[in-house]
């Protein structure tokens, strides 16, 4: 304890000498901040972000201890544009982190015992068969198809862009989507879980230059949105019938069912969900693991 209180000392810091309600208040507004922060950072493209920022944190810490001056000078000038930019770049997410502020769900998804109810739901191997049978069947008919099967990142704001739909997957259904000039075969369907949430998604069209220059824009939003996320992407083409699947910024053309299989099969494994989401959860967690080493 003297060893603490000496360092608080040093630092400039003292233990208060009583706690008021209202700092209570306060340490709770600070968690609660800190946690949807990191909800937030894990679920969009701010991890990416994250990763960047503690590699470069680490060089400055570094560059720190061996007193590099110069690069130091350079890096506080250039901070102000950095954040500039991120500010510009993440502008999307900020946005919708605000919107999410305004839609008044947030405490209602803190408190709420059954959020996660979905969580433990992996893709089955009925959804698989269901979607490797609706997307060789529209291969063969040459209908061209997006579908977004998505991982841990969630993909709100790419949903948003479409209609709503909370369905049970089945290949009939996705044929049905994908036909030709019906309301719905426009644009992307995305699953999440065994369900298609949404359908006529407009999806980020990727700017890489080395993909193919025949490949159409179908394509490359297929490619746009496995690299923005970490969804797999299961594309038919219109034009040939050939079956793609996008993942991590890249795309297998002309894959086999049984490839395909292979595939959504590793998906099976994928870490938790985001929808872990609400202090409640964490208890649950927390409570089940105690449960299970009798702690
Ligand atoms: N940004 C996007 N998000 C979602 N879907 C898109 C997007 N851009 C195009 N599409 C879908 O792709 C269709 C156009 O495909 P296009 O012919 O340009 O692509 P392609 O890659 O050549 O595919 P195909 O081989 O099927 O012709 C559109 O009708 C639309 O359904």
């Amino acid at each position: 304890m003297e060893f603490i209180k000496y360092h608080l000392r040093m630092t400039k810091f003292s233990l208060p000498s009583s706690i008021r309600v209202i700092d209570i208040v306060q340490i709770l507004l600070i968690a609660i901040f800190v946690y949807y922060l990191m909800v937030w950072i894990k679920n969009t493209r701010a991890y990416t972000l994250l990763k960047g920022v503690m590699f470069v944190s680490i060089f400055l810490i570094i560059a720190a201890i061996l007193r590099m001056d110069t690069i130091l000078w350079i890096c506080q000038q250039l901070s102000v544009v950095a954040i500039t930019g991120v500010l510009i770049i993440f502008q999307p997410e900020l946005r919708r982190a605000l919107e999410q502020l305004g839609e008044k769900k947030m405490f209602s998804n803190l408190i709420s015992f059954d959020n996660g109810k979905q969580v433990d739901e992996r893709i089955t191997d009925r959804t698989i068969g269901e979607l490797i049978h609706a997307a060789y069947a529209m291969g063969e008919v040459k209908t061209g198809a997006l579908i977004v099967v998505e991982q841990n990142i969630i993909l709100q704001e790419y949903e948003k862009t479409g209609i709503a739909m909370d369905s049970l997957i089945s290949s009939q259904l996705l044929i049905n989507i994908f036909e030709h000039n019906t309301p719905l075969h426009d644009g992307a369907v995305i699953v999440r879980n065994n369900r298609i949430v949404s359908a006529t998604c407009y999806l980020p069209l990727s700017d890489n230059l080395e993909l193919n220059k025949s490949l159409g824009t179908r394509h490359r939003a297929g490619v746009g949105i496995s690299e923005v996320s970490d969804a797999l992407t299961i594309i038919v083409s219109e034009e040939t019938g050939k079956v793609s699947y996008t993942y991590g910024g890249k795309i297998v053309i002309g894959v086999t069912p049984g490839a395909l299989r292979e595939r959504l099969n590793s998906m099976k494994t994928r870490k938790d969900h985001k929808e872990t989401t609400g202090l409640a959860r964490i208890w649950k967690g927390r409570a089940k693991h105690e449960e299970k080493t009798g702690e």
